[in-house]
């Protein structure tokens, strides 16, 4: 029998703060632990919201940025990096000069390319696009939802899976590595998404559920994979459990009733609730 894996994998969310729990590194935090791995953070912006929505936004400034992950990562061993809320051209530049030429340089990283929130705040500055399509070749997957999608590519958004194919190619031609594209804006009984890498493409597919419950879940899909990754071979298979896991949290987020607005997803259900399998104690690599 193989050993367990001698320690949780240890996942850094570099994101912004949500106080109602659903999203942001606080839905980061949650996915790791209901995941078997250990959540760390670094905190880009406060925001002020609710289910109902963001009222304020406040950015951390760029030298607490860079003081956080260094301080961390002098300490502890980071395997994965997830990017959620980036905020501003400067703290998008920042995270980039870390990923690059500073102490997470070796990291593998999601990306989720966090732009407006579903109550459709601002979460990222309209000159900061560039910034972020600039990171798009450090990332190893990058998780951008529909509207994200468009932004990136300056095009505008799309309704179909076909159209999904153009635009994650396209995505790959800008430098990504790997495309997950999420279609929770699609419409139909599935809920489908498209993963694109340099093999191709392949739509995933899970049942869409009937749910108010959807604030967080592309926070939670893109921390889910980061911190699946490193007990899987490779990034669709820890993808497609990602994938699977949210499924089964969102099929459960009604029963939280948590505030008035759509509200969290439920991390911790007994019927979603994950196993460590056996095993061969492999972690990431790029
Ligand atoms: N009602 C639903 N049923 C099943 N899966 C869903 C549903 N809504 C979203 N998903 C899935 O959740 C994941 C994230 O989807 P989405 O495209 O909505 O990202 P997002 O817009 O970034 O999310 P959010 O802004 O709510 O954090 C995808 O895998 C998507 O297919
Ligand atoms: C700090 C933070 N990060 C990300 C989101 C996106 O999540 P959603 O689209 O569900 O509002 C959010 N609302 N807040």
């Amino acid at each position: 029998m193989a050993a367990p894996l001698p320690r949780p994998p240890v996942v850094l969310s570099i994101a912004g703060s949500d106080p109602s729990g659903g999203a942001g590194i606080q839905a980061d935090l949650k996915t790791c632990s209901a995941l078997g791995a250990y959540g760390t953070c670094v905190i880009t912006a406060l925001t002020a919201q609710s289910t109902r929505g963001v009222t304020h936004v406040h950015e951390v400034p760029t030298e607490i940025v860079r003081a956080q992950v260094e301080t961390l990562v002098a300490d502890v061993h980071v395997e994965v990096v997830k990017l959620g809320m980036l905020a501003s051209v400067a703290i998008v530049e920042m995270v980039h000069e870390l990923l690059v030429t500073g102490p997470l340089a070796t990291v593998p990283v999601v990306l989720d390319p966090v732009m407006v929130s579903t109550s459709g705040s601002r979460l990222l500055a309209p000159d900061a696009v560039a910034a972020v399509r600039a990171l798009l070749p450090r990332a190893d997957v990058i998780t951008p939802n529909l509207p994200e999608a468009a932004v990136l590519l300056g095009e505008d958004t799309v309704g179909t899976v076909d159209g999904l194919r153009g635009q994650a190619q396209r995505l790959l031609d800008l430098g990504a590595r790997r495309v997950l594209l999420t279609g929770g804006h699609l419409e139909g009984d599935a809920s489908v998404d498209l993963w694109a890498d340099a093999g191709g493409s392949v739509p995933i597919e899970a049942p869409r559920i009937a749910t108010s419950s959807t604030h967080g879940t592309g926070c939670t899909l893109s921390s889910a994979i980061a911190a699946l990754r490193p007990r899987h071979e490779d990034w669709l298979s820890a993808v497609l459990e990602a994938k699977a896991w949210l499924t089964e949290a969102l099929r459960h987020g009604d029963s939280l009733d948590i505030g008035g607005g759509p509200g969290p997803v439920h991390h911790f259900h007994e019927q979603s609730r994950w196993q460590a399998p056996l095993s061969t104690g492999r972690v990431a690599n790029r």
